[in-house]
């Protein structure tokens, strides 16, 4: 029993399922795709190769969508050496840009396999508040307890009594086993407490959230980095995930954020949400360049199956308007 059958690989993903999958991605990157492909197909327009203009044009283009310079470049170099036998064939242009966007982003894909590891599988998650952490956490959980594994939700972020709700809210939809305590007690002790009672219950995963804000960064941090030391005195393997997620319509802050929490929280892989709010989904490129850590899952939308493994292939088509290949 994996979740990688509907969060992970296409393997043992049923045809309909993909299908509704690609419809979701694609429809979800269509502000992505429109800007980008309208743009450079213009450029493209009435020519076979371009000139230094069109490619200086092209690069310019490319960096306007949060692509930054380095990967534009990298992009362009390879526009320049395609060769387009009908210069009005939009679909050469795009499967070109399709296949340089891949190229930059096949290395930095990884899986999220909770149901693959030891049980129980603890995963954290980080990231600044408003990104979609507590909506990521429930449609994990949601999908996974559809698969029949017995959850855990765990709500580390103390602070804040709307956020504890809100959980509690995903817990009684995902049909998971909700825990929580009163706004300002330990997050680290609950997080302890909940990894104990996950291994004496014999759970299959635990989802803890965490705190998205503090009086400042360094109390946030510290925050995160108790949760972890105490866990690991009950499961020195543990978290087994820790995952950062962040939110697609901030542009470069998201890149920021990556550098603040990847640098010290011991991030495992990244959730790239709210893709479908925004024209500029092509900041995912930086931000998985950046990152020591994979891309695990991109959310591009508020519902269960909008959350989804993320693949470099099928992403970068979608950022270009093509449907994935099946
Ligand atoms: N359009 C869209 N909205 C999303 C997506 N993921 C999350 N959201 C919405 O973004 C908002 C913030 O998400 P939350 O899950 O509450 O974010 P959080 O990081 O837990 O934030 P706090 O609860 O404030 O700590 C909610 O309204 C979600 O429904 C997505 O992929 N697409």
């Amino acid at each position: 029993m994996r979740l990688a059958s509907k969060h992970g690989t296409a393997v043992g993903m049923t045809e309909e399922k993909k299908k509704g999958w690609f419809e979701r991605l694609t429809h979800g990157l269509s502000r992505t795709s429109q800007t980008l492909t309208e743009q450079v197909t213009q450029v493209f327009s009435q020519k076979e190769s371009l000139s230094d203009s069109d490619l200086e044009a092209l690069e310019d283009l490319l960096i306007e969508s949060d692509l930054g310079p380095q990967i534009s470049a990298n992009i362009s170099a390879k526009m320049a050496q395609a060769k387009f036998s009908s210069s009005k064939d939009s679909t050469a242009v795009r499967e070109a840009l399709a296949s340089a966007l891949a190229d930059e982003l096949v290395n930095h894909e990884g899986t999220f396999e909770p149901l693959g590891g030891p049980k129980p599988y603890i995963v954290l998650f980080v990231g600044v508040n408003g990104s979609g952490k507590t909506t990521t956490l429930g449609k994990i959980a949601a999908s996974l307890t559809a698969k029949g594994a017995k959850v855990l939700i765990v709500a580390g972020d103390t602070f804040r009594a709307a956020a504890v709700e809100q959980l509690k809210v995903w817990s009684e939809r995902a049909k998971a086993d909700f825990m929580g305590r009163k706004t300002g007690a330990d997050a680290a002790g609950l997080a302890y407490d909940s990894v104990v009672k996950a291994k004496e219950e014999g759970y299959d995963v635990v989802l803890i959230d965490t705190a998205g804000r503090l009086q400042n960064k360094q109390a946030l941090m510290d925050e995160l980095l108790k949760i972890v030391r105490v866990i690991k005195r009950v499961d020195p393997d543990a978290p087994h995930e820790t995952l950062l997620v962040l939110d697609a319509t901030v542009g470069r802050n998201a890149l920021s954020q990556e550098q603040i929490f990847g640098r010290q929280a011991f991030v495992s892989g990244l959730v790239m949400t709210k893709l479908d709010g925004t024209a500029r989904g092509g900041i995912l490129i930086p931000i998985a360049k950046a990152s020591d850590a994979p891309i695990k899952l991109i959310g591009v939308g508020e519902d269960i199956e909008d959350l989804h493994a993320f693949k470099a292939r099928d992403f970068a088509r979608s950022m270009v308007g093509l449907e994935p290949q099946a």
